[in-house]
C-alpha cells in the first residue's frame, strides 16, 4: 500500500504536517481557556492577552485542519483510483484458469466496495488516529506535570480503554472478512439471477431466487448485528470510564485542594485535559475499529494485487516473418487446472496444413473446444507440444500470434458500444468504414445492420440482437483482421436456417476461393455446414477416432456416419 501512496507523497506529507500543526495549536487551547477564566476572576490581568492568543491559536488550528482534510481527501481519491487500476490490471493479466476459480461477483466486489473501504485507511482512519494520538499524548504529559496522582489515575483509565479498544478492533477485523465474503456471495447471486432473468421468469423461480439472495443478506445482517452490539459494548465501557474521570477529579482533586496541593484553576485544567484525553482515546478507538475493518477487507484485495501476471504476457517470444498456418499437436495431453485429475485430452496427435479447412466434430464434451483453447494458449498442455509453422507455440510472441488469429467463440457476446466499434474491436491496424462494411458483407451481417435505427452507429448490447445476428457480427470482427488462422467454435449453433446458409457459403468460399484461403478450424454440431471442409476430424472422449473427407467418413460407417444419419433423421 505504501507504494500506492508513495507517488503522492507530497499530498500525504503536507497532510501529516498540517495534522501536527493543528494538534500543537489545539493542545494549548484548554490551558488558555482556564487561565483566561481565572485571570478574569483574579482581577483581569492577562485576559486580553490570553483572548488574543486564543484567537490566533484557533485561526492556526482552523487553517491547518482545513489543509489536513483537503490533503487526506485528495490522498483518499488518488488511492482508491490507483488501487482499482492496479487491481483491474492484475485481474486482466491473469491466466484464464484464474477465471475458472473466481466468480464475477467476487471480483467486482473487490473492485467496488472493498477498494473504497481500504482507501479509507489513508483518507480517514490513519489521519484521525494520528491526530488524536498526538493530542492524547500531549494531554497526558500535561496532566502528569499538573498532578501526577491525578495523571496516573487518568492514565490507568486510558489503558483500560485501550485494551478494550484492541479487543474490539480485533473482533471488527474478523467480522469485516465475513461481511466481505457475504457481500460478495450476495452480489454473485444477484448478478447470476439478473443475467439469467429470462430463464427465471419462464420457470417462475423469482421467489426461490429471492430466498437465495435473502439468505446471504440474512447472514450479512447477522454479522452486522453482532458488529453493532460490539460497538454498543465499546461505547458503554467508554461512557463509564469517561465519567469515572469526573468522579476521580471530584474525589482526588477535592482532597488535593483541601490539602493545599492543588488550586481551583489547576483542577479546572485537569478536568478539561482529562476530558480531552478520554475523548481522544474514544476517537482512536472508533477509528481503530474502522481501520481494522479496512485491514480485514484489504487482505483479499492485496492478495489479488500481488498475484504475478500470466507468464505468457510478461515474456517476449519469437515473431515469424509470416504465419503460414501449419498447426501440429504432438502427443498433447491436457486436464483443466480446476479439475487436474480429470483427463480431457490423452496424447492427441493432429496436423493441420496451411490453408486447410478442417472441421472438428464429435459428441458434446468430447474435447473439441479444448483443442482450440490450447491453440489460443488460453491453457497450456499438461504434456506434449503444440507447434505452429514448426515453432513451439510456447516460444512464439503470444500477442503477435493472437493478432493473426480470428476467433468466433461459442456464445459471442457483444460489447456495449456501436456495431462498427464491435466489428473493429481488437483489430491491430487502422481500418476504414469501408473495410468494416466489407467484412460485415462477407459475414452476411450488412443487411440487418443497415435495417437498425442508426445502422453501424447503433449501440448494441446482448439484449438487442438475436443470437444469429450477434454471431454474424462476431464473424465480421474475425474476418476484418484478415487472419492467417480462423477459428469458428460452434459458429453456426445460434444461426437460423437462412443465416446458416450464408455462413455455409463463407466456409465454402474459404475452401474454394484461392484468394480467401487460410487455415480454418470449424467446430460444429450441425454437420450440414461443414461438408465442404477439406478434412473432418471426429473426436470422442478426448481422442481422434476418425479423420477424412465427408464422403470417406460416410463410407466408413463409424461415429461420423452415425451422427450424420441421426441429424438427417431428425430433419426428416
Ligand atoms: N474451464 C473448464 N474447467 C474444467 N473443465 C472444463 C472446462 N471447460 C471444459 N471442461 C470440461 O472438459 C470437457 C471437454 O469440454 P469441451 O468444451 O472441450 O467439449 P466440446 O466437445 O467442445 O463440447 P461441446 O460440443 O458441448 O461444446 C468437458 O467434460 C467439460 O466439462
Amino acid at each position: 500500500m505504501w507504494a500506492l501512496v508513495a507517488a503522492d507523497r507530497w499530498v500525504v506529507f503536507v497532510g501529516f504536517a498540517s495534522l501536527i500543526g493543528a494538534a500543537l495549536a489545539e493542545i494549548a487551547i484548554p490551558h488558555l481557556l482556564a487561565a483566561s477564566i481565572f485571570s478574569a476572576q483574579n482581577g483581569g490581568a492577562g485576559v486580553y492577552r490570553n483572548a488574543k492568543l486564543l484567537v490566533v491559536l484557533c485561526l492556526i488550528s482552523g487553517v491547518f485542519s482545513g489543509v489536513r482534510s483537503c490533503c487526506f481527501g485528495v490522498a483518499n481519491m488518488i488511492l482508491v483510483k490507483r488501487m482499482r487500476e492496479m487491481l483491474f490490471d492484475s485481474i486482466l493479466s491473469q491466466d484464464i484458469a484464474f477465471f475458472d476459480e473466481e466468480t464475477v461477483g467476487d471480483l467486482t466486489s473487490r473492485l467496488g466496495s472493498d477498494c473504497q473501504q481500504v482507501s479509507r485507511v489513508i483518507g480517514n482512519d490513519l489521519n484521525l488516529i494520528s491526530r488524536n494520538l498526538l493530542q492524547g499524548v500531549g494531554a497526558l504529559i500535561y496532566l502528569l506535570v499538573l498532578s501526577w496522582p491525578l495523571g496516573m489515575c487518568t492514565m490507568l483509565i486510558c489503558a483500560t480503554l485501550s485494551t478494550i479498544m484492541l479487543v474490539h478492533g480485533r473482533y471488527q477485523k474478523r467480522a469485516a472478512k465475513f461481511v466481505q465474503e457475504f457481500t460478495a456471495s450476495a452480489n454473485n447471486v444477484a448478478q447470476e439471477v439478473i443475467s439469467l432473468v429470462r430463464t427465471v421468469r419462464v420457470y417462475g423461480t423469482e421467489k426461490q431466487e429471492f430466498k437465495r439472495y435473502a439468505k446471504w443478506l440474512d447472514k450479512l445482517y447477522d454479522v452486522s448485528f453482532r458488529q453493532t452490539m460490539a460497538y454498543g459494548g465499546w461505547s458503554l465501557s467508554l461512557n463509564y470510564l469517561y465519567h469515572s474521570t469526573q468522579v476521580i477529579a471530584v474525589l482526588i482533586g477535592g482532597i488535593s485542594i483541601m490539602a493545599g496541593k492543588l488550586n481551583a484553576e489547576q483542577l479546572t485544567k485537569f478536568i478539561l485535559y482529562a476530558e480531552w484525553l478520554i475523548l481522544s482515546t474514544w476517537w482512536i478507538g472508533d477509528n481503530w475499529s474502522s481501520l481494522m475493518q479496512s485491514v480485514g477487507a484489504s487482505e483479499k484485495v492485496f492478495r489479488l494485487m500481488d498475484l504475478l501476471p500470466s507468464r505468457q504476457l510478461s515474456s517476449e517470444g519469437r515473431r515469424l516473418q509470416k504465419l503460414e498456418g501449419q498447426i501440429q499437436y504432438a502427443n498433447v495431453s491436457f486436464s483443466y487446472p480446476s479439475r487436474p485429475t480429470v483427463p480431457i485430452l490423452g496424447r492427441l496427435n493432429l496436423t493441420l496444413h496451411p490453408n486447410e479447412v478442417v472441421a472438428i466434430v464429435g459428441l458434446s464434451g468430447s474435447g473439441k473446444s479444448t483443442v482450440v483453447n490450447l491453440l489460443l494458449r488460453l491453457y497450456e498442455p499438461t504434456d506434449g507440444q503444440i507447434l505452429v509453422d514448426d515453432v513451439l507455440l510456447s516460444e512464439l510472441d503470444i500477442r503477435w500470434f493472437r493478432e493473426r488469429i480470428g476467433f468466433v467463440g461459442q456464445e459471442p457476446r457483444l460489447f456495449r458500444m456501436d456495431i462498427s466499434s464491435n466489428i473493429r474491436y481488437g483489430c491491430p491496424r487502422e481500418v476504414s468504414q469501408e473495410e468494416v462494411e466489407c467484412a460485415a458483407k462477407q459475414a452476411y451481417a450488412h443487411d440487418f445492420i443497415m435495417s437498425l435505427p442508426d445502422g453501424y452507429n447503433t449501440i448494441v448490447d446482448d439484449a438487442l440482437l438475436s443470437g444469429g445476428q450477434k454471431q454474424r457480427v462476431a464473424i465480421a470482427r474475425a474476418l476484418l483482421r484478415d487472419p492467417s488462422i480462423l477459428v469458428l467454435d460452434e459458429a453456426t449453433s445460434a444461426l437460423d436456417a437462412e443465416s446458416e446458409h450464408y455462413v455455409k457459403s463463407v466456409i465454402t468460399k474459404f475452401s474454394t476461393d484461392p484468394k480467401a484461403r487460410r487455415t480454418v478450424i470449424i467446430i460444429a454440431h450441425r454437420l450440414s455446414t461443414i461438408q465442404a471442409a477439406d478434412r473432418i476430424i471426429v473426436m470422442e472422449n478426448g481422442n481422434i477416432v476418425e479423420d477424412g473427407k465427408h464422403s470417406e467418413l460416410i463410407k466408413q460407417d463409424g461415429l461420423y456416419s452415425r451422427l450424420a444419419k441421426r441429424q438427417n433423421d431428425a430433419l426428416d
